[in-house]
């Protein structure tokens, strides 16, 4: 017998979702819509062909479906900010034969008064969150919380789970990556979500204090310890950070003798200020940051092994915005935004072919770089919308900036010109690394970098 299973499949499917009182959407593996019911569309005011075939983050606000459909994960109860309105959204991988083939997203959406008066509650519980956050950041000194490390990829997800499951232990955690790629916004994090969060949050730039003063800076001073020394001393970092977390960041930059000092405290848990015959108990929890290859600072004597074991605890990899491709649009998004909102400027979108050129350059300033060529495309902008002539022609794709009576040899060269050029800035200038990325010999790159003086 066949069963009207078999027989109406499709008219059941259309009947059930058709006229649940959900917004139902379906994508697939790579996020892209293979369906959206009525309601949906009724409720965000588009048409059901318009979007089929569309990546979901295009149509959807603040949607995380292409995440489910890639990690597999589900996502229950969790709230989601539509057309200005929170909703709950309930997230399931759709699997065929052990395989995650794409995902089903319900948003519970009624019209209702009291589904009204529940609105209103959670936008006035959400501003109290946000006083009682500012307070707080006064307090303590930290100024970001996961949640507002924008992202979409799985790659930052990954990490972001990483930091959930560190940050409530004692654990000395080493945020790696390249500069700009958000670093400082983990370190922050990681404090906001530990059991010390009402506790200080202390900063020190290791690269940014001269060689000579750094024992001072850390540790604090008594009055007459040196020359310059401010009456009644001073307070070093370790102090001023006691209860809390201390962020080491650019800790490559170290120089040796503070590294031994740093590695007694940290053993000993008791700190002396420069000049001092007496120490004082210290308790803090150290995050560290750097974007150098430790393990080679180690090799050339630059960097104390013991100190390296110490606060390697928990490594944490920030992969770089170019190895993030689904994060250019969200964070490009936000930045035009922030900016806009900033300036003052009525800014309606981006333009499709920005997002294919921020796509496929390469970022070698990361984050950084992203938003301060954002900014200063809405700057630049004479329209609502940020076009390709509103970004800097470093990033804008080769063929715009050629010439029309250039000949082929000549087109040739410039684009070979550019291709190292942009090699070398990612490589950091490492020659060796650059040849082996554009698969020739160190000799033949030697050759160019000098025919083309760069
Ligand atoms: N995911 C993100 N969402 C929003 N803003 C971000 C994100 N990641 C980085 N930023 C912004 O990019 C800039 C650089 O970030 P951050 O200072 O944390 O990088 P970093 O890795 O510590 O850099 P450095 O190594 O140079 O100190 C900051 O202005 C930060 O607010």
């Amino acid at each position: 017998m066949i069963s009207i299973l078999d027989q109406y499949r499709d008219s059941i499917f259309e009947t059930f979702f058709g006229n649940v009182d959900h917004c139902i959407v379906i994508v697939d593996r790579e996020g892209r819509i293979s369906y959206l019911n009525e309601g949906y569309c009724r409720f965000l005011g588009v048409e059901k062909e318009a979007c089929v075939g569309k990546h979901v983050t295009d149509v959807i606000e603040n949607s995380r479906m292409h995440i489910v459909a890639e990690t597999g994960e589900q996502e229950m109860a969790d709230l989601q900010h539509i057309n200005g309105d929170y909703m709950i959204a309930n997230r399931i991988p759709l699997q065929s034969d052990d395989e995650v083939v794409g995902a089903l997203g319900m948003v519970l959406f009624r019209d209702t008064d009291e589904w009204k008066i529940m609105n209103s509650r959670i936008k006035d519980l959400l501003l109290e969150l946000e006083a009682y956050r500012t307070q707080m950041q006064k307090q303590n000194g930290t100024k970001y919380s996961l949640h507002d490390i924008i992202s979409s990829s799985p790659e930052i997800s990954h990490v972001k789970e990483k930091v959930k499951k560190t940050a409530h232990s004692d654990v000395s955690v080493l945020l790696r990556g390249e500069s700009g790629t958000g670093k400082e916004l983990f370190a922050h994090s990681i404090h906001h979500l530990s059991e010390r969060s009402t506790k200080p949050f202390v900063k020190v730039n290791c690269a940014a204090i001269p060689n000579d003063l750094i024992e001072a800076e850390l540790f604090g001073y008594e009055e007459g310890a040196f020359t310059g020394a401010k009456k009644g001393g001073k307070r070093g970092k370790f102090q001023m950070a006691h209860g809390g977390t201390l962020f080491l960041d650019e800790i490559g930059d170290m120089p040796m003798h503070a590294q031994v000092k740093i590695l007694r405290v940290l053993q000993e848990g008791e700190v002396e200020a420069v000049g001092s015959e007496s120490t004082e108990l210290i308790d803090v929890r150290i995050i560290a940051a750097t974007n150098q290859q430790l393990e080679k600072l180690i090799e050339e004597n630059r960097f104390r092994e013991d100190l390296y074991y110490r606060i390697n605890v928990v490594p944490i990899q920030i992969p770089p915005l170019r190895e993030r491709g689904d994060d250019i649009r969200v964070l490009a998004k936000y930045f035009v935004q922030k900016a806009a909102d900033r300036i003052g400027k009525r800014i309606t979108g981006i333009d499709e072919a920005v997002y294919d050129v921020l796509q496929r350059y390469s970022w070698p300033g990361n984050i950084r770089e992203l938003e301060n060529t954002l900014e200063s495309a809405v700057h630049l902008t004479d329209e609502s919308f940020i076009g390709m002539d509103d970004l800097p022609g470093h990033i804008q794709p080769e063929s715009s900036i050629f010439q029309e009576q250039e000949n082929l040899k000549q087109i040739l060269e410039k684009t070979e010109k550019q291709t190292i050029e942009r090699t070398l800035n990612r490589t950091d200038g490492d020659k060796s690394k650059a040849a082996e990325w554009l698969g020739i010999g160190k000799s033949s790159l030697y050759e160019k970098i000098k025919k083309y003086d760069l």
